[in-house]
């Protein structure tokens, strides 16, 4: 069973990450195959047997008609078929006992890929998930590892497939007609280089198909992410034309694909049979002028070999993009798994409890790759229970400040103490147990509303709690007329809310964990009327006793502020209440609704 995930065991020590240093991806795979070494040693034992017929059976055919040329006795002839018959007899069940080696090692090998690139996602710092897209995080989750699957499930089933073949045939003519061995060696890689030379036209057709596919996609994508705006403005032929354009494209470069598959596939067989017949020709009149000792069978055994040797060879060189895939795959893997961009708690301080004292002390920030900090010399002490609004022009730096107070970024001048304790030091983890953060854009995921309202906490919730915490945050009186009250789905495919009963819903959930800190960032748009007046008595009241930093845009909150901090190119140019800043008739003066600048 998962052992609970408690900071101190937070997952560390996922398999790959002591050992992906960046290495060349054949050895990361070696690496994470190797628990499964037996398993595969196995696979590979039960593949050879399974396949036996293939390399066994041009040779017992060779016997057959040996033993009816030369009329040999015909117990012969029942010793091969009895041979033929325990190959067929064994077919089966090594086919499934290898399904079943195989696929336990490739899926194990998935499954520890995902979970150590969903656990690594969680360790990055947040500035690593605002560089890279959550899009392509998810593509290296979902796709990168679907496709080193298929390219290992796909070079396993091919290559021992050739590999065996190849072995078996070899070994069978050397010791048959080993006077041929060496033309084989000779021809049939001249033959399969030349199957695969008409082939390679196939290559860039593929990927120009491939091109076009892509650019369907991203144009899908486009038009489902600008469906309100163009539905909007009566733009709907124009979007549909776009894409009907693509289309076209897509269907012309299928086209010309399946045109040249048909032709190049035809091409190939005919060269593949016509050089089969060249070699029973030659093989015979090996045979009939006795240039080497070379049986009936002997022919017809070379023949069916060679078009078997031909074909398992280009088989194998055919297998070289499907395995550069799967390794790049693997290499963009290791970006993620080996980013150093991580939030670092190990060893940190934990803490039990949180009174909700903070201080900044001259805290300073600049972005990476910025010239000037966003925040400079900001110096502030909070006592617990107290509310803190941070107003200014956009681009102040309220945001950044938030950050800091969460901890995302950490200062690159001077310390944020919690409880005297300087935050560098801790495990932020353990600290942001105490805090609440309700974000300007309530986020509900999908499931119900009990499981949202109580995410993350670590005890089943009870009835009472969780109703106490919908009322408070008003949100009950519309929950409790759903059809299933608190467990009525909500998220993508639930039941719509209106954006203030979001809200009361991000406030319930910010109630229910009873935090010591709050950080709220309020909505720029406000509600109408009553629905802005519920969700604003549902604020005062998860605000009432905790210390809470607000980036305020309603009036009501910065009036209720204990103190206002007016900031400006990340400095606080005034604080104070709401009466003494307009005393004042500075800058927050002038950030006021309707004033005349
Ligand atoms: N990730 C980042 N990298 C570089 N600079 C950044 C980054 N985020 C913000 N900044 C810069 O830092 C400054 C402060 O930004 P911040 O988002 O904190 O302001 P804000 O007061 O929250 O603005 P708004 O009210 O518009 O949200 C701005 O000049 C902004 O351009």
């Amino acid at each position: 069973m998962e052992k609970a995930l408690s900071p101190s065991s937070f997952p560390q020590g996922t398999p790959l990450d002591h050992r992906y240093q960046g290495e060349h991806p054949v050895r990361t795979l070696a690496y994470l195959l190797r628990p499964d070494r037996a398993r595969l040693a196995g696979a590979v034992a039960v593949f050879a047997v399974r396949h036996s017929p293939l390399w066994l059976l041009p040779l017992i055919t060779a016997n057959i008609i040996d033993v009816v040329v030369q009329q040999r006795p015909i117990s012969e002839l029942w010793w091969n078929a009895a041979v033929l018959a325990s190959m067929f007899i064994v077919n089966y069940p090594s086919a499934v006992v290898y399904s079943r080696l195989m696929s336990t090692t490739i899926r194990r090998l998935s499954t520890t890929l995902r979970s150590a690139l969903c656990r690594r996602m969680q360790e990055l710092s947040i500035g690593y998930h605002s560089r890279v897209s959550s899009g392509v995080l998810h593509a290296k989750v979902v796709r990168d590892v679907d496709t080193i699957e298929e390219s290992l499930k796909q070079t396993a089933e091919v290559g021992l497939g050739a590999v065996t073949t190849m072995l078996g045939g070899l070994i069978v003519i050397g010791i048959r007609a080993p006077a041929f061995l060496p033309i084989f060696l000779v021809v049939v890689p001249a033959a399969a280089l030349l199957i695969r030379l008409l082939r390679g036209r196939l290559r860039g057709r593929n990927e120009t198909f491939r091109k076009e596919i892509e650019v369907l996609s991203s144009r899908v994508t486009e038009m489902t992410s600008l469906i309100h705006i163009t539905r909007a403005h009566g733009l709907e032929n124009t979007a549909i034309h776009r894409v009907d354009g693509q289309l076209d494209r897509v269907r012309t470069a299928g086209f010309r694909l399946d045109l040249l598959n048909g032709r190049v596939s035809s091409l190939a067989w005919n060269v593949l049979n016509a050089l089969g017949v060249c070699c029973l020709i030659g093989a015979a009149l090996v045979a009939y002028y006795g240039w080497l000792p070379v049986t009936a069978g002997d022919v017809v055994m070379l023949s069916t070999f060679f078009t078997t040797l031909t074909a398992s060879t280009t088989a194998l060189m055919g297998l070289a993009p499907t395995m550069t895939r799967g390794l790049e795959s693997v290499r963009s893997i290791g970006e993620v798994l080996q980013a150093p961009d991580l939030e670092s708690n190990d060893g940190k301080r934990e803490i039990a409890g949180v009174t909700g004292a903070v201080e900044f002390r001259r805290v300073g920030f600049t972005y990476e790759g910025s010239a000037e900090p966003s925040v400079s010399d900001l110096d502030l002490a909070v006592r617990p229970g107290e509310t803190v609004a941070l107003v200014g022009p956009s681009g102040a730096g309220k945001s950044t400040v938030l950050n800091l107070l969460i901890g995302f970024i950490r200062p690159t001048e001077g310390a944020i103490l919690l409880d005297g304790i300087d935050t560098a030091g801790l495990d932020l983890r353990t600290y942001r147990r105490f805090l609440s953060v309700v974000p300007q854009e309530s986020i509900l995921f999908a499931g119900t509303i009990r499981e949202n309202v109580a995410y993350g906490l670590p005890d089943e919730v009870d009835e009472d709690t969780l109703r106490t915490a919908l009322q408070a945050a008003n949100a009950w009186e519309f929950v409790s007329r759903l059809p299933e009250g608190v467990d009525t789905l909500v998220g993508q495919h639930g039941a719509r809310l209106s954006g203030g009963q979001r809200q009361r819903l991000a406030i319930a959930r910010a109630l229910i964990r009873d935090p010591r800190v709050l950080i709220l960032d309020e909505a720029t748009s406000a509600l109408d009327g009553r629905s802005e007046s519920l969700v604003q008595e549902a604020l005062g009241r998860l605000m009432s006793g905790r210390t809470v930093f607000v980036v305020a845009h309603r009036l009501s909150t910065i009036r209720n502020a204990d103190r206002i901090m007016v900031l400006e190119g990340g400095r606080i140019r005034e604080s104070g209440t709401h009466d003494e800043l307009v005393a004042l008739g500075g800058l927050y003066q002038q950030l006021q609704p309707g004033h005349a600048a």
